[in-house]
């Protein structure tokens, strides 16, 4: 990965997968040390690169450390009930063991869950619904959630959910005639204040409710 520069023919190739993975799953794996640079080829694959560093200047995190222990043979393995994330961005990594599915549409248009598979020295970047507005719902915010299947040993996850300061406002170039207007601009904020004082729906359905056009 160190010789994925900008405009070189790796970097290119590599724009295309995570394009196409963010919108057919809504969540790529990453491997260390190219956080910035993937989140830079987001920006660029859809040609909105200029608001890159604008974006960076207005962002705060959070990080949160999980753990999750093996279910007892009476117990539900269910580890985080199914959701849409409400920050901007969140970057995921884990101990070596898996359990966080992600809800796919097959090409039924059934729902699938899968089970992401982490590599050492990788990582999962997933889209939010604050991203899938801000994108004009080109890139999907996945429903996910935690499963704990048969695993002997405790899981650590651990997340970083950033989050956007001010208006979240889709850019002209993700709205065209075959992509009209979906969301209305909104204060990422008082979005999360909707969120805690009204959770009727824990995916995407939330964020229709409070900005959908
Ligand atoms: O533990 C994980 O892998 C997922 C955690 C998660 O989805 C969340 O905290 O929103
Ligand atoms: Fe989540």
């Amino acid at each position: 990965m160190e010789d994925l520069k900008p405009g070189t023919e790796s970097w290119n190739m590599t724009r295309h997968k995570v394009r196409h993975t963010l919108e057919e799953y809504g969540c790529f794996i990453a491997i260390y040390g190219g956080g910035e640079i993937k989140k830079q080829m987001v920006f660029e694959s859809y040609g909105v690169e200029k608001y890159h560093e604008s974006f960076n200047e207005s962002m705060s995190c959070l990080l949160k450390i999980m753990k999750y222990r093996p279910s007892k043979a009476d117990e539900s393995n269910l580890g985080m009930a199914a959701h849409t994330d409400k920050n901007f961005l969140s970057i995921l990594d884990q101990n070596q063991v898996n359990g966080l599915e992600v809800q796919i549409k097959d090409k039924d248009d059934d729902d699938e869950w899968v089970t992401v598979e982490l590599l050492p020295s990788s990582f999962v970047v997933m889209a939010t619904d604050v991203f899938m507005a801000w994108s004009n719902g080109r890139l999907r915010s996945p429903p996910h959630r935690v499963m704990m299947k048969g695993s002997a040993a405790d899981r650590y996850s651990i997340a970083l959910f950033t989050f956007k300061k001010g208006t979240v406002e889709t850019p002209e170039e993700f709205v065209d005639d075959e992509h009209p207007p979906r969301f209305k601009p909104f204060d990422h904020y008082k979005y999360l204040d909707f969120f805690a004082k009204n959770p009727v729906y824990m995916d995407h359905r939330q964020i229709n409710l409070f900005s959908g056009v």
